[in-house]
């Protein structure tokens, strides 16, 4: 850990702000001292996943708590985002250092040309000495379409820019054996598998008003990155120099998996099917046992509207999930194409019909 070259550090909304509301100006100016003396080093670049928007709008709009409607809060992160990236702006600057505000939604990470895009917009930035400040494009990611949750999201920005480490900060210092206000409650220092952590009691409410997904979603996307290869320490805000020095702090989750190719993870992870293809018998072999792409001669029945580009699920005929995929038509365009073989499309309505349904490289199993 200590080596770690390139680190993804999140941070949630109750490390950041008041406990009246607002953002905290000096936490923000804590949290950069410790990341600035961190990249400031040869060899070292950090991308920060911040959340906090929302929180820093809720007071400068008169609001009191996180609304429950999503237009409201989406009013609130359009102003918070602005202050919480001009603090970062001012606080970085005290290093000489500037940085780079990158808005991600699902929509653009699981998109093959997107993904690239985020991919070599991260890089230059670090290549250029900028630190990214990422966050979800929240005024413009509607219910469907939302990560909802920044853990998620630094999971999978960390296996995009492929980071040697993950740190998880929050306000409280690693995952408990049950809720951390109850006494006796634990702190786990290891986790080598997921599968230590089940019958827990990992709570799915953050503090009230401000955070979202509790320790529920930090565990998720512990996972997400440990399985991808990535190692992630949980921790609190207060104890983040530790986590970058290498010290012991929080909870350290071991990588449990080997790093998989770029965008499938964020298809697995990122997005929320559109709608569904339903595979015969056959076509679920191919895609599934011979990795083949998928073809209409193998779709039974679609539902949903989705559009050409949209991440769509595979069913087998049981309405059993195989398979997640982008799809190359849009659901009006499907119905008279399906059972038939690509050759007859193209011969009838021309060389563009003989494109796949959903193209291997688009494709993530879901069981094997
Ligand atoms: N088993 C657990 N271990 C640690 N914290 C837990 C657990 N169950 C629930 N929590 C709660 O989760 C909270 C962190 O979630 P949240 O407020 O959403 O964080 P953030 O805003 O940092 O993303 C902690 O303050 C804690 O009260
Ligand atoms: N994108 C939202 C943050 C969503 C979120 O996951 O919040 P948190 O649980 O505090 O990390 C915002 O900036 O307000």
């Amino acid at each position: 850990m200590r080596d770690a070259r390139r680190v993804v550090v999140k941070i949630g909304s109750s490390s950041l702000t008041t406990a009246a509301g607002g953002l905290d100006a000096d936490r923000v100016d804590a949290l950069v001292d410790v990341l600035a003396q961190h990249a400031g080093r040869p060899d070292r670049e950090i991308v920060l996943v911040s959340s906090g928007a929302i929180a820093a709008g809720l007071a400068p709009l008169g609001l009191t708590k996180r609304p429950r409607d999503l237009a409201r809060q989406q009013a609130a992160a359009s102003v918070g985002q602005g202050l919480l990236v001009a603090r970062y702006t001012a606080s970085f600057a005290r290093y000489g250092r500037r940085v780079g505000q990158v808005l991600l939604t699902s929509d653009d990470t699981s998109r093959r040309a997107h993904y690239r895009n985020a991919y070599r917009t991260l890089g230059q930035l670090l290549s250029m000495g900028a630190v990214p400040v990422v966050n979800e494009n929240d005024t413009v990611a509607t219910d469907e379409i939302r990560f909802g949750d920044n853990d998620r999201l630094a999971a999978l920005v960390a296996h995009l820019v492929r980071a040697d480490l993950l740190v998880l900060l929050s306000d409280v210092d690693g995952l408990y054996d049950g809720n951390p206000a109850t006494p006796g409650t634990r702190r786990i220092d290891q986790v080598r598998d997921p599968a230590e952590l089940e019958g827990l009691d990992i709570g799915s409410a953050g503090r009230a008003g401000v955070g979202t997904g509790g320790m529920v979603t930090k565990v998720e996307a512990a996972g997400i990155a440990a399985g991808a290869g990535v190692p992630v320490v949980l921790t609190s805000a207060v104890h983040a120099a530790d986590a970058l020095a290498g010290r012991e702090t929080g909870t350290y989750f071991h990588p449990t998996g080997r790093r998989a190719a770029g965008r499938l993870l964020w298809l697995a992870h990122a997005s929320a099917p559109t709608g569904a293809l339903t595979l015969d018998e056959g076509a679920v072999r191919a895609v599934v046992e011979r990795r083949t792409s998928l073809l209409p001669a193998g779709i039974a029945g679609l539902e949903g509207d989705f559009s050409a580009g949209d991440p769509v699920e595979l069913r087998d005929t049981a309405g059993r999930a195989v398979a997640r995929g982008l799809v190359n038509f849009d659901a009006k365009e499907l119905p008279r194409l399906l059972g038939r073989s690509t050759r007859e499309l193209a011969r009838e309505l021309g060389p563009a019909y003989e494109r796949e349904v959903v193209h291997r490289d688009d494709l993530v199993l879901l069981r094997s």
